[in-house]
């Protein structure tokens, strides 16, 4: 599990370390983990290779320019470019120019061929004090830098986006690689500009700062294998869990069949379904037990309601009994419709786990008041109103439960962005749900799932929401 923590906590995180180890030997650190990655990658032979150094006016640029220094050790033709020469770091930059480095201001001529004919651009402009937009000359060379073929490679934070929130506005470094220090800030989970995250410690342990405590998590691989062991010797269909779903109607029946191959994929024990498109479910999914209402069901242990239901009286009926059922609920699609429409429904479920699973058109319906501008907030406020663990579809799935703990999926990719996806996705929660994990675990792990299954039905070549299906489970070693 990656932990990441607010702007505020590292700092609290960094003071242990500054005092111990003074900044220094920090930056240091810092510059050394920077110039690693820029060698890891430039592939070839090093000598003459051009790297650009882009250098704001604080410690991010002196890292940067330290990073620089180190390069042109190793014999690469490294030019800095400062956008504030008289706030320039001072010691790193003497240091690079003890080095031979070259040194431009940002409005010198020749920047930007030199940008867009580096082979590395390192990005030391703005860090943990940035406060988004970039202003010029910061946004022309980022412009300008995301243009160039050069491999790209942020210091600390893709400069651009707001190290709390991951939001950004205006132009953002897009880098291959970003080496963060110490830990994760929580905007790198939310954004996609961080390309592959590094997160090299540099002597900073979160758990010697007394009092700071983690702000979101991403979930990874060995997650999973801790909260899904899967069965084992003593444990029968009914141990294993049991989900019921209510999706489908005579003008969607396939969502009827995705949604509970979502759960049936995810492997519980049993998997009831109960509506009117039986059939569909059955000539696809035999092993589900179906039923023609959920009250003739039998027993479950979670509900997952929505999919291709409708939102006539009929469906109304079936999410108003669901909604009073004891166990677990997961409301999706044309459910989250009628939450909108009947808000009491919602507060009648208070102290029963409830999970909501909207994309942001059907957020706007249930929370009109609450600014989509800023994903995470927006999930944290929604669930911390209703009651309810809100996980909010996007490029960066965002789970918020009501207590505040925050999960940010890393998994998947815009291939999942077909009619049907989130029809699967339902099931899949649904199912975890059923095996008892908490809402929050079931939905942050059902979105590692789901996502995953898109990255491998996508290296498959495979289109279509139901390529999912086969990709559900463990990967074989
Ligand atoms: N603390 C430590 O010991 C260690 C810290 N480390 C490193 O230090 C970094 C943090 O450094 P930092 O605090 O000096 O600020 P940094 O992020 O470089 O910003 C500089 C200035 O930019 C400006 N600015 C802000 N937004 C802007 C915008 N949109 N457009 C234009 N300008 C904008 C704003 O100044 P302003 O002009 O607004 O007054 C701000 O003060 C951290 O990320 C890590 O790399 C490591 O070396 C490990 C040890
Ligand atoms: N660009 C994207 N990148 C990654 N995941 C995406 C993207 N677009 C959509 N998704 C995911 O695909 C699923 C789509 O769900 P949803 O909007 O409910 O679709 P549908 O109603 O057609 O099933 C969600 O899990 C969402 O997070
Ligand atoms: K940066």
């Amino acid at each position: 599990m990656i932990h990441a923590y607010t702007a505020e906590s590292i700092r609290s995180i960094e003071q242990v370390s500054l005092d111990r180890d003074g900044q220094a030997t920090l930056m240091r650190r810092a510059a050394a983990a920077v110039a690693e990655q820029v060698l890891v990658a430039l592939p070839g032979p090093l000598p003459g290779r051009r790297v650009v150094v882009l250098v704001g006016p604080g410690n991010n640029g002196g890292d940067a320019l330290l990073a620089g220094a180190l390069l042109r050790r190793r014999g690469l033709a490294v030019t800095a470019v400062l956008t504030a020469p008289d706030r320039t770091h001072a010691v790193a930059l003497a240091e690079f120019r003890r080095r031979a480095g070259r040194v431009l201001a940002a409005d010198s001529r020749g920047v930007a061929g030199l940008i867009s004919g580096a082979d590395a651009i390192v990005d030391g402009l703005v860090g943990l004090s940035a406060r988004p937009p970039l202003r010029s000359p910061m946004d022309a060379l980022v412009t300008a830098a995301n243009e160039s073929a050069a491999v790209r490679v942020a210091v600390d934070l893709p400069s651009g986006v707001d190290p709390a929130t991951g939001t950004v506005d205006g132009p953002v470094f897009a880098a291959d690689v970003t080496v963060t220090f110490g830990a994760v800030k929580t905007g790198l989970l939310v954004t996609d500009a961080a390309g592959q995250l590094i997160c090299d410690p540099i002597g900073m342990d979160p758990a010697d700062a007394p009092g700071v405590g983690v702000d979101a998590v991403a979930l990874t691989e060995g997650d999973l294998d801790r909260w899904l062991p899967g069965p084992g010797t003593t444990d029968d269909k009914y141990s294993g869990g049991l989900v019921g779903i209510v999706a489908g109607s005579p003008g969607y029946p396939g969502a009827a069949v995705l949604c509970t191959g979502g759960a049936v994929r995810t492997r519980p024990g049993m998997v009831r379904y109960a509506g009117a498109q039986g059939g569909a479910v059955l000539a696809r999914w035999p092993e589900v037990v179906a039923s023609e209402t959920p009250d003739g069901a039998g027993r479950v242990q979670a509900w997952v309601v929505g999919p291709g239901l409708g939102t006539d009286d009929r469906a109304m009926e079936l999410l108003r009994f669901v909604l009073g059922e004891d166990v677990p609920v997961l409301v999706d699609a044309d459910a989250l419709t009628l939450l909108a429409q009947h808000p009491d429904l919602l507060a009648g479920r208070a102290g029963r786990p409830t999970v909501l699973t909207p994309h942001e058109r059907e957020f706007a319906r249930i929370f009109p008041e609450i600014d989509l501008a800023d994903r995470l907030r927006a999930a944290r406020s929604a669930a911390a109103t209703s009651g309810a663990t809100v996980l909010l579809k996007g490029h960066r799935t965002v789970v918020a439960a009501p207590d505040g703990t925050t999960a940010v999926n890393r998994s998947g990719s815009s291939w999942l962005a077909s009619a049907g996806s989130g029809d699967v996705l339902s099931g899949v929660i649904g199912s975890l749900l059923a095996t008892g994990l908490e809402p929050w675990q079931a939905a942050a792990a059902g979105a590692f799932l789901h996502g995953r299954a898109g990255e491998r039905a996508q290296a498959a070549g495979l289109a279509g929401a139901s390529a999912l299906w086969d990709f559900l489970g463990r990967p074989a070693a």
